[in-house]
């Protein structure tokens, strides 16, 4: 819902008290002490308050897309390149820190190389060549600065100079303690609880993103972790074709393409960043799931955990768990298609689960195995021409979930498969962020593909450069992440470039038929050879024992009889 802007300009306490309780209401995890004081606010001060508010927070009344560039001016410039004023930089001209040598406001560069067949529209989607529908300016951060106005570090540097190193250690969610449990689902519970401090959404296409009647733009705010849930849905959501003539398929910026792998650990990076942000801990990091452990049970779904089952609604979670209580944006989907409107923060059913539940998929109710993943890590290619859902032979492909890249409607393996157990609300790709499965189950995705950069020692050149489905090509900007960031950036490894690693005991790695079968043979023969040489060695041992008791010459025999003759006489 937007701000009721026009309880202000009634110049009546009551409503200037109400308004400041409505901004308190929607930022209390990140204002806490701005809250308290606006209870606790005699109405006859509102108006010095809310200037003093302004003053110290001036992004938090106007508004993925940082809530400066959201004005119908900075729409209409195509720049949005914000500064650092007044927090971090003295002078009010700022633009992305460039007083204090941090950045400049630059060109964007777009992929103008081909993209494949699957989309056929050009031109009538705002997201092709993001961002360039709505800005073709931004701050392009020099060194190790970085983020929308250059105020924030490249991950994996923090410090007021962004010169000290910080790695976070993403670990196996079975691996935390007690109190390490519940510090994460606290601070999950806290971004789902806290209005975005930089970000706010559309929620209109291009063409009514300025409503010239009201004079205002269609952006809202949204908590940090729903603000995750819209960038997943905004990225697979369908083309709007128009009033009246509905949406059409043939788009996603986010899978069924080499860029689901960059795209979704570049939407992890934004989250742990953010949560890092919130909680003032750069070391904090988001936990995995190995979700490779086969059989039908889902080891992670108890309540100090993400929720066991519901005793009295078998699809839902157990009240013991926090999770329980989440509610489910962007879940209108058909509305949005048909109304031609773009999901807001509107918050509605719970979350849905009931892992292996799902009786007409019996392909779903079993988790992927370990070794599915340690074959996936042999696979050699990161992805195969058409780069798409029935790549074969594709590293890509076959860690998303369609196995040896024989494309099948009905057959999943490894992600999809992990997302189909779950069998509700984190199945549903338009959906599937609400339930912070979704993190777990993505972060293991992400360590499959740190490991196999690790040991297949690749370089960019294996990523494709063009003929990708749109949004998928090695230098597309990543739709719709701010600032933008190429596919490009993301394909490299993470302890060393993106301030992040993963603790983790793979599978030991297996044997193809054809390795089994060499060395079948080959132990055979070796096993032949020592039979043969160990026979050898008996018989010409035995041989050589019996010559030893043999006359060395056969007339000897007689004079060997005669000595002992002799020798026996002779005692
Ligand atoms: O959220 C997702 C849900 C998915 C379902 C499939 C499938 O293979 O049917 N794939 C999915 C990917 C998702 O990201
Ligand atoms: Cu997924």
């Amino acid at each position: 819902m937007p701000l009721a802007l026009e309880q202000l300009w009634t110049g009546n306490p009551d409503s200037c008290h109400s308004f400041l309780l409505e901004i308190a209401t929607r930022s209390v995890g990140t204002y806490p002490v701005a809250t308290w004081f606006t209870i606790m606010l005699p109405y006859k001060y509102c108006w010095f308050y809310i200037t003093f508010m302004v003053f110290l927070h001036y992004d938090l009344v106007f508004a993925q897309f940082p809530r400066q560039c959201t004005t119908q001016q900075a729409l209409l410039s195509g720049e949005c390149c914000p500064g650092l004023f007044p927090l971090q930089s003295p002078d009010p001209n700022d633009q992305c820190g460039s007083t204090l040598g941090r950045g400049q406001c630059a060109p964007i560069t777009i992929d103008s190389h081909p993209h494949g067949p699957q989309y056929q529209l050009d031109g009538q989607d705002d997201r092709e060549q993001w961002p360039i529908r709505y800005f073709n300016r931004a701050c392009r951060c020099n060194g190790r600065f970085y983020g929308y106005n250059c105020g924030s570090c490249k991950p994996g540097w923090v410090g007021d100079n962004c010169d000290q190193q910080s790695v976070a250690v993403r670990r196996n969610i079975l691996d935390l303690n007690q109190e390490e449990r519940r510090r994460f689902i606290e601070a999950m519970d806290l971004a789902k609880n806290t209005i975005h401090p930089d970000f706010v959404v559309a929620t209109r296409h291009f063409a009514e993103i300025i409503d010239p009647v009201q004079n205002t733009t269609n952006f809202e705010n949204i908590s940090i972790y729903d603000f995750f849930v819209w960038t997943h849905y905004y990225s697979v959501s369908k083309t709007f074709l128009g009033q009246g003539q509905g949406s059409a398929g043939g788009i996603d910026f986010s899978h069924e393409g080499p860029a689901f792998i960059t795209w979704h650990r570049y939407h992890l990076i934004q989250l742990e960043r953010d949560i890092q942000a919130l909680l003032q801990n750069p070391s904090f990091a988001l936990p995995y799931w190995n979700f490779a452990i086969g059989g039908n049970q889902c080891d992670i779904c108890t309540d100090d955990l993400m929720g066991a089952r519901s005793n009295f609604d078998s699809t839902l979670l157990s009240p013991n768990s926090v999770f329980s209580q989440w509610r489910v944006v962007c879940e209108n989907v058909e509305d949005y298609e048909s109304l031609g409107t773009i999901c807001n923060n509107t918050r509605g059913s719970p979350i849905r689960r009931n892992p292996a539940g799902n009786t007409a998929r019996p392909m779903v109710q079993r988790l992927p195995e370990p070794e599915d993943v340690a074959l996936c890590l042999e696979v050699g290619l990161f992805d195969t021409p058409p780069f798409f859902s029935n790549s074969s032979e594709s590293f890509r492909n076959t860690v998303e979930g369609h196995p040896s890249g024989q494309y099948d409607p009905i057959v999943r393996s490894l992600h999809n498969l992990a997302h189909l157990f779950l069998n509700g609300t984190g199945g549903q790709t338009h959906i599937s962020p609400n339930d912070p499965m979704f993190v777990l189950l993505h972060t293991f995705t992400d360590a499959v593909f740190d490991e196999w950069l690790r040991r297949h020692n690749v370089d960019s050149s294996q990523y494709p450069l063009e003929n990708a489905p749109i949004g998928h090509n090695r230098q597309y900007n990543m739709v719709p992440f701010w600032p933008p960031v190429t596919n490009n950036e993301m394909f490299v490894s993470a302890p060393e470039n993106l301030g992040y690693a993963y603790e983790v005991q793979w599978p030991s790695q297996t044997l193809s038929i054809t390795e089994m079968i060499t060395i079948a043979v080959v132990s055979a023969l070796v096993l032949v050879a020592i039979i043969f040489a160990g026979t050898s060695c008996i018989v010409s041992r035995r041989r050589r024992k019996n010559e030893a008791f043999q006359p060395l010459l056969a007339e000897s025999y007689p004079r060997y009889a005669e000595d002992r003759e002799e020798n026996t006489q002779a005692v």
